[in-house]
């Protein structure tokens, strides 16, 4: 049986880079796209970045029970919904996956698969240093966006506690201090995890 490598980690932890390296590196671990209801950005392609569809389509994936787990965000446009669905995707009998996400998705994907399916990866920086980093990419937007930056960095010490870790059984973290020694102890990791089967 196959299994899911979850990345995770706070914001600007260095989980979105951590996850395109490995992706490279290991390019047995199949990806899977994401559903939202958000509207497509110019130049993003349905089914590339994300599956774009309206409410109506999730509320028909939800009553076939393909919806595996969901994340709604209030923004300044409405209610935008970002899912993961059992559509055919993800296929445990034959190939293994790497997916990034939260805890909470985490969860749930433990929930529908089995906790034994699943590898949770939880990357970790310390705080001041991730804060200069969230700093560091957002001078660089076009138009940054600092409060919005703020916001992620307290919500991530309340969704990402120690208690919430605990709870989720996450024991293991990665340190993303230096890229290449995280990205190794990462992969080493994993490999010996998948060999495990
Ligand atoms: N080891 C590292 N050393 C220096 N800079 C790093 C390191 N890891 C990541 N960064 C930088 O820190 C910033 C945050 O990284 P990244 O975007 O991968 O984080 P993230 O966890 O995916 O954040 P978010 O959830 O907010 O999108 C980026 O500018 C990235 O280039």
């Amino acid at each position: 049986m196959g299994k899911i490598c979850y990345i995770m980690g706070k914001s600007s932890s260095g989980k979105d880079t951590i996850f395109k390296k490995l992706e490279e590196r290991m390019p047995e671990l199949k990806t899977v796209t994401l559903y939202t209801t958000r509207p497509a950005r110019a130049g993003e392609t349905n089914g590339i970045e994300y599956y774009f569809v309206d409410e109506g389509k999730l509320k028909a994936m939800e009553d076939k029970g393909y919806v595996i787990e969901i994340r709604a965000y209030n923004t300044k446009h409405g209610v935008w919904k970002y899912f993961t669905a059992d559509d055919g995707q993800i296929d445990l009998d034959r190939y293994n996956y790497i997916i990034i996400g939260t805890l909470e998705s985490y969860e749930a994907m433990c929930r529908y698969f089995g906790r034994e399916r699943l590898i949770p990866v939880y990357i970790e920086v310390e705080d001041g240093l991730r804060l200069k980093r969230a700093l560091q990419r957002e001078r660089r937007q076009s138009e940054p966006k600092y409060s919005e930056m703020c916001r992620r960095f307290l919500a991530d010490q309340v969704d990402f506690s120690d208690e919430n870790l605990k709870k989720a059984g996450i024991k293991r973290r990665f340190r993303n201090h230096k890229m290449e020694e995280c990205l190794q102890d990462v992969q080493a990791y994993l490999g010996k995890k998948l060999r495990e089967n």
